[in-house]
């Protein structure tokens, strides 16, 4: 097995706020250009004050790369891992210049979401290609490092195994016959109608939640349970993909069921939208409708979560064999922030509202 060899790997991932004076710019640095109404930004804004204007993301990624670099080094890889975001500080293109100014030339990118569609994965290359366009620019005579995006991972074994672990810990907690409920980020039909290669049909983003939730079922033994979506934004004529968590569980209590178990499959970390969305709002609509509740543990911290980098550093380091669970395409590994396929993951035109 041939690899090729890096200098450094870069953790890019979505960035949140420290502090209560950094909420506004960047939920304006997320929603510049994309037709978000105000009033849903002031809403959320009122989510991360709650928390004293802190994201929990920052410090949550800061911890998995120190978790990487303890497993890159105790299996003997030399790779450097830098940090950058795409919303807020350490800025990919700061993060991107400090690395060239390092002599980085060729880099694995990381991106800390596992799916395809334009939100989960196309926009990490247009991140990556704003990094490399920024500090190409600031440099007459230095090219822009190499930057490789590593692939989708939704369907990773050590991905599955993690959730399949942290559910069924969450059933056990609950009294028999909860109903087990996976959750991912909502996104517009549109966006999620142009996920993939034009080839493909569509909804690459929806399939793939779709298939990392069953294989979760599958792995802890539960035929029958739900996929369906939260965090919804945009203008309130836009659909988006439905039903909303908060009503599932409204929907679910009219059927008689009495306990809930909340998978957040669509995300890899606490940060705010699980802390908010699921253990706050959906926790509180089933407390009111006299509901047991359990929110799945994300895969963050589970030391699998590193070794699944490291794994997928060494497909391209090692030639390492690449390990999935579904006979989906291995998508999302390209250079230079360039699409998988033409016209993969278009963005959509958003309407100005
Ligand atoms: C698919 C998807 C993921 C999963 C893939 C991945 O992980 O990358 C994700 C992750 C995240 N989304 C996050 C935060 C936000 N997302 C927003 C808005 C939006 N998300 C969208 C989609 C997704 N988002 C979309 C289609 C929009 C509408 C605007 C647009 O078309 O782009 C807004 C604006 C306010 C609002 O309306 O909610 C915020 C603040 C944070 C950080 C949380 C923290 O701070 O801890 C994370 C990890
Ligand atoms: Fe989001």
């Amino acid at each position: 097995m041939e690899g090729v060899s890096f200098d450094a790997l870069l953790w890019l991932s979505f960035g949140g706020p420290e502090g209560p004076a950094d909420v506004r710019p960047f939920l304006e640095n997320v929603t510049r250009g994309r037709g978000v109404p105000p009033e849903r930004l002031d809403e959320v804004e009122q989510h991360y004050q709650h928390f004293g204007g802190v994201s929990p993301i920052n410090r949550l990624n800061r911890e998995a790369i120190a978790a990487v670099e303890a497993e890159l080094a105790g299996q003997g890889v030399k790779l450097p891992v830098y940090f950058g975001n795409r919303n807020w500080h350490p800025m990919a293109e700061d993060t991107l210049g400090k690395m060239l100014a390092d002599g980085v030339q060729r880099a694995l990118v990381f991106p800390t979401s596992a799916y395809g569609g334009y939100s989960a994965c196309r926009q990490y290359d247009e991140d990556i290609e704003r990094a490399r366009a920024a500090v190409g620019a600031a440099s007459d005579e230095q090219q822009a490092p190499e930057l490789v995006k590593l692939r989708q991972f939704f369907d990773h074994p050590l991905f599955i195994d993690s959730f399949a672990d942290a559910t069924r810990q969450a059933l056990a907690s609950l009294p028999d016959g909860a109903r087990l409920v996976f959750t991912a980020h909502s996104v517009p039909v549109s966006a999620d109608k142009a996920a993939g290669p034009p080839s493909e049909g569509g909804g690459r983003y929806s399939k793939q939640v779709a298939e990392a939730s069953r294989l979760v079922a599958e792995a802890v033994g539960v035929a029958e349970y739900d996929v369906v979506w939260q965090s919804r934004s945009g203008p309130p004529q836009i659909p988006w993909l439905d039903p909303d968590i908060v009503d599932h569980i409204e929907a679910l209590h009219e059927q008689g069921v009495t306990a809930v178990a909340v998978c957040p499959i669509g995300f890899v970390s606490d940060h705010l939208e699980v802390i908010w969305d699921l253990d706050n709002e959906a926790a509180e609509k089933a407390g009111e409708l006299g509901m047991a509740f359990a929110r799945v543990a994300t895969p963050n911290s589970d030391p699998r979560f590193a070794q699944l980098v490291v794994e997928l550093v060494r497909e391209h380091t090692e030639g390492v064999t690449p390990r999935k669970l579904s006979d989906f395409t291995a998508a999302g590994c390209t250079v230079n922030g360039a699409p998988c396929a033409p016209l993969c993951c278009e963005p959509v035109k958003r309407p100005a509202r």
